[in-house]
């Protein structure tokens, strides 16, 4: 695709390219939807919760309240004069300003919801509460859990398998640590219940590229803090460590995101998590990450169009050239994957090679299913999963693995 194209700035510029595959955008305002339940179930819970784990004072609480009525029944308003991304927001929603949240883009809407909620915490605002991540008791509490214990634990078991083993377990390790994501969990219940099946599994083709590329630089787009962060975290020592990378790119979010959604200070923590680990393997690993951070062979990065309402087919001239010459990508959970294929209603079985097309470097999802998009399947899997009904598509329950080479396009 064109830069051009890419450096547009408006909310849906995808849906006006004519190169660009289309399905119908999903939104809120759809009666029985699982977009609408999320803001009308989903989002309710989630604020009685933040409300409970930190001591906001009254003004905080009535913003939160406030937009919580807003974003189920009001309309879009502009951020305030004084808001130091209010251009970038008005650009973003051009033409949505002043419509009913419903109407919006569920992607859109979703992200201008987080936006709003650390306004209304004053996280952005001079004072007490700045930089305060609303969701910070809950990712410091999953942190601290036994379950992670013993996540770190079986590393050490880990250490003892033969290479390609290992490396399928730590693959799979990060694949369901998708799973853990806190939001999800309020609806879904806690997560780490039954596991079926991968719709799609192109692991074979992610080692044979990672193989053919050896030496390369692997990007990776986290998702969650936590419970995901940390085999995300294994599995770049594991890249680095045995030269299938010779440097890898970890991208966090710039601000609190989606509850769970990494920053580097959710890095930080699972970094010492690691390092003060009781396991021998989490320890030596946490050493060895915090060293390739200072030697450069680990960096973490971050840009605002993490926390854009926006598709990656319409990413920044800048972020794109940071991925362009990677030897692949790696994007992290449910979220990321509905901004790399676009958030419609697509076929199940478009071609995953078509929808990823825009992006500057291989890709690879690895992602729980969590929402209702998803492409790439073969035509029998689809049929199978929808003869059980649409559950399928947001429990969690299953995964994928899908890598795009865009051998054609980029000529490697
Ligand atoms: O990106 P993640 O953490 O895997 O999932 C994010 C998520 O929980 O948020 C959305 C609903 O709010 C869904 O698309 C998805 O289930």
């Amino acid at each position: 695709m064109s830069s051009g194209a890419a450096a547009r700035a408006g909310p849906r510029p995808s849906e006006d390219d004519p190169d660009v595959p289309t399905a119908p955008v999903i939104r809120s305002d759809v009666p029985g939807s699982f977009a609408r339940a999320v803001f009308h179930e989903r989002h309710p819970e989630l604020v009685r919760r933040v409300l409970d784990a930190l001591p906001y004072g009254p003004g905080a609480r009535r913003a939160i309240e406030r937009l919580l009525t807003e974003s189920t029944g009001g309309v879009l308003e502009p951020l305030g004069a004084d808001a130091h991304d209010r251009e970038q927001w008005l650009a973003w929603g051009d033409g949505l300003w002043g419509r009913p949240w419903g109407e919006a883009p569920f992607l859109w809407a979703e992200s201008w919801f987080y936006r709003r909620l650390l306004d209304a915490t004053g996280y952005f605002r001079p004072g007490a509460w700045q930089g305060i991540d609303p969701f910070g008791p809950f990712k410091a509490a999953e942190l601290a859990g036994a379950a992670v214990d013993d996540e770190l634990a079986a590393l050490d078991g880990l250490a003892g398998l033969p290479g390609g083993q290992r490396a399928r377990a730590l693959l799979s390790s990060a694949l369901w640590g998708n799973r853990a994501d806190l939001g999800f969990g309020i609806t879904a219940g806690a997560p780490g219940g039954a596991v079926t099946e991968l719709v799609a599994d192109d692991g074979d083709v992610l080692r044979a590229e990672l193989e053919r590329t050896r030496g390369g630089r692997i990007c990776l787009i986290a998702d969650n803090a936590g419970r995901e962060l940390l085999p995300d975290l294994v599995l770049v020592d594991h890249l680095l460590a045995d030269g299938t990378a010779a440097r890898v790119d970890l991208y966090v979010k710039p601000q609190p995101f989606f509850v769970s959604d990494a920053t580097t200070a959710d890095l930080l923590a699972a970094l010492t998590r690691l390092r003060t680990a009781r396991s021998e393997q989490a320890a030596a690993i946490g050493g060895r990450l915090w060293r390739a951070m200072n030697d450069g062979k680990l960096g973490v990065r971050t840009h605002p169009f993490f926390c854009a309402p926006l598709p990656y087919h319409d990413m920044p001239d800048d972020l794109r050239a940071e991925f362009a010459g990677a030897a692949m990508t790696i994007l992290k959970g449910d979220l990321n994957y509905r901004r790399l294929v676009g958030d419609r209603l697509w076929p199940a079985t478009t071609a995953f090679d078509d929808a990823t097309g825009h992006f500057p470097s291989p890709v690879t999802a690895l992602r729980t299913l969590k929402s209702e998009v998803v492409v790439g399947l073969a035509p029998a899997t689809a049929a199978r999963l929808d003869a059980t009904g649409p559950a399928w598509r947001t429990s969690g329950e299953h995964a994928l693995v899908q890598v795009a080479l865009h051998r054609g396009a980029t000529g490697r």
